[in-house]
């Protein structure tokens, strides 16, 4: 009985079910009145909606008891809500009320995940206006132990999970999503979430999280979102036994078979939304985000947020640190507790940046940048035995196996966690950076909390307040000896949302470095005067939306400057006009 018809157009583009009997939820037509989005720039927003009770029950129309009396006259609403009228405003009060009662931030979490399967525009609504309060709950940390325990909370798909059992038929399972118009994809195979390693299928709430702050903080059309997880079983022994597992029980698969479905996915990725569609990956493990980077990097528009989102954002961080310390970037060494993906990558930037400066070759700005793995730190005689991402900064020095004996040797100004690993950096540690600098340079990056390597309290008490301090995973501020600090959060979420929408509005067909140091200049110049004064080095989260825009147009500038446009004419004033395209979560009139 039932049919069904696609309508593009306006933040919407749903699948519709037209029923026979109009009061359980016919089709009409709906006029909105936001400013245009991403799409609606290529396609006109007239958009159907079901009515009824199928329109109380579709996240993306739902008002809840917003809806008007003349709308619920008009849409077969009346009896089926309460007689009282709410405005957005007073919805929002009623929802942060009612979430701040819960405790455990896991409950927040949940209540949440809800309200955004309820009703879209209110949770984004809510998110926008609360995204210092409600950042820790959507994203890091609480994410982490969603993800934990996305088995036993997991109610309705929020994302598409590809497995090994969807082999050779992956185009067809996209076409199970209900949207078309798919402009980022944000995918993991989940064999590193955060810093909690490998959680298999249950890293879902990853691309869920991440997604919902592009459109929250970057202003990407919810609908033009995918969140997928490709499951290829997990190395979990914990997972594998538990009766409540929610993905494959059998060890990952490698070699070949991942890099067949690996292929295939984003195959049926360009098939089905075309050259322009961004695929950001998240949180696999080292040797596949390094490979699918380069492999993909030339045919896809790709971007590795662990990889090239965290280098944006510490370059960013560092650029501005430079105010508070003095000295150029080059006048600076660096020093990182972990050579892996987030290590790597922000050591090639800063090596980037450098080598722009000051017009030196890329392998002599290396040599200002050490990293400390597992085995201690690398140089040059290791090298036989280094991972291909590590050779580069295998430097001629004798080998050291602690990491407080490489502070000591190295004698570095910036110090930098992005090993996963909590608690690395000990009091002698800091101590150390502090006796060697004025205001030493410590961004503790690995998430969640618990992962972090020191608590912003430690670096500013061991350090006795002179540390200039950032990490992945918020802190509240710190009252040492009478004053207060207020600790920085250098995580890729300032520059992922922003760096995405930039790339999508001038129809990038590919990632080039010079994008993600526009982007980190970008970011940098946000800190303000004010910030500076109060040790900061990021500017806070409250104005994301404009920082995310600001950033939007320098990388849409070098996307035009470098002829990697398809979107023209190139658009006069890109903040302006970055602005203009963002989703709106205000509700619109139904007519
Ligand atoms: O998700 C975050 O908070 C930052 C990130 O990409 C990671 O830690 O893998
Ligand atoms: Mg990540």
């Amino acid at each position: 009985m039932e049919s069904s018809t696609l309508i593009n157009g306006g933040d919407s583009s749903s699948l519709v079910h037209n029923m026979d009997n109009k009061s359980s939820g016919g089709v009409d037509d709906v006029y909105g009145e936001d400013s245009a989005t991403v799409d609606q720039l290529v396609t006109p927003w007239t958009v159907s909606v079901a009515s009824g009770y199928t329109l109380l029950r579709d996240p993306h129309h739902n008002k809840g008891l917003a809806f008007t009396e003349n709308e619920r006259d008009a849409h077969y609403l009346r009896g089926l809500l309460p007689p009282a009228v709410f405005n957005q405003e007073l919805q929002e009060k009623r929802l942060m009320h009612n979430l701040r009662q819960y405790d455990v931030p896991l409950h927040r979490y949940m209540a949440l995940m809800d309200l955004q399967e309820r009703n879209e525009k209110l949770f984004y609504k809510l998110l926008i206006d609360n995204v210092e309060e409600l950042l820790p709950i959507v994203y890091t940390p609480t994410v982490g132990e969603a993800c934990q325990k996305y088995g036993s909370i997991f109610k309705r798909p929020q994302g598409l999970y590809i497995s090994l059992k969807e082999k050779g038929k992956i185009s067809e399972v996209l076409k199970n999503w209900p949207e078309r118009n798919i402009q980022v994809i944000v995918v993991t195979d989940g064999e590193r979430i955060l810093g909690l390693g490998d959680l298999g299928c249950q890293g879902m709430g990853i691309p869920v999280g991440k997604l919902s702050l592009y459109t929250a903080l970057g202003g990407l059309r919810p609908s033009a979102c995918l969140p997928v997880t490709i499951d290829v079983g997990t190395n979990n022994q914990k997972l594998l036994n538990d009766e409540f597992y929610i993905g494959l029980k059998h060890k990952r698969a490698t070699g070949q078979e991942y890099a067949e479905l690996l292929e295939e996915f984003m195959t049926a990725v360009k098939q089905n939304y075309g050259e322009k569609v961004l695929v950001q990956f998240e949180d696999f493990a080292n040797h596949n985000a390094f490979e699918l980077l380069s492999k993909y990097s030339s045919s896809h528009l790709v971007f590795n947020d662990d990889i090239q989102g965290t280098a944006s954002v510490v370059l960013s961080g560092v650029i501005a640190a430079l105010k508070l310390v003095g000295g150029k970037l080059a006048d600076h060494k660096f020093l990182f507790l972990g050579a892996g993906e987030a290590g790597t990558g922000i050591a090639e930037l800063i090596a980037l940046e450098m080598s722009k400066q000051t017009k030196a070759p890329l392998e002599e700005t290396r040599k200002k940048i050490w990293l400390v793995d597992s085995k201690g730190l690398i140089v040059r005689s290791r090298i036989g035995s280094l991972q291909h991402f590590k050779q580069p900064w295998a430097h001629e020095h004798e080998p050291v196996k602690e990491l407080i004996d490489a502070v000591k040797a190295i004698k570095p100004t910036v110090l930098i966690g992005s090993s996963g690993v909590g608690k690395t950096f000990t009091k002698e540690v800091v101590e150390a950076m502090t006796s060697l600098n004025e205001k030493p340079i410590i961004l503790a990056l690995s998430n969640p909390t618990s992962q972090s390597e020191c608590t912003a309290e430690e670096a500013y008490t061991w350090s006795k307040g002179r540390a200039i301090f950032a990490s992945g995973s918020p802190f509240d501020p710190v009252n040492y000896e009478g004053e207060v600090f207020v600790p920085g959060q250098s995580n890729n979420a300032y520059i992922f949302p922003g760096f995405g929408l930039g790339l999508i509005i001038s129809g990038a067909i590919r990632v080039h470095d010079d994008m993600l140091l526009a982007a980190s200049e970008a970011l940098a110049a946000q800190v303000s005067e004010k910030n500076y004064e109060k040790g900061l080095i990021y500017p806070p989260f409250t104005n994301i939306r404009k920082i995310s825009a600001n950033i939007a147009a320098k990388v849409a500038a070098k996307v035009y400057d470098l002829g990697l446009a398809s979107h023209l004419p190139r658009p006069k004033d890109l903040v302006q006009y970055a602005e203009s395209c963002m989703y709106s979560p205000l509700y619109r009139k139904y007519r």
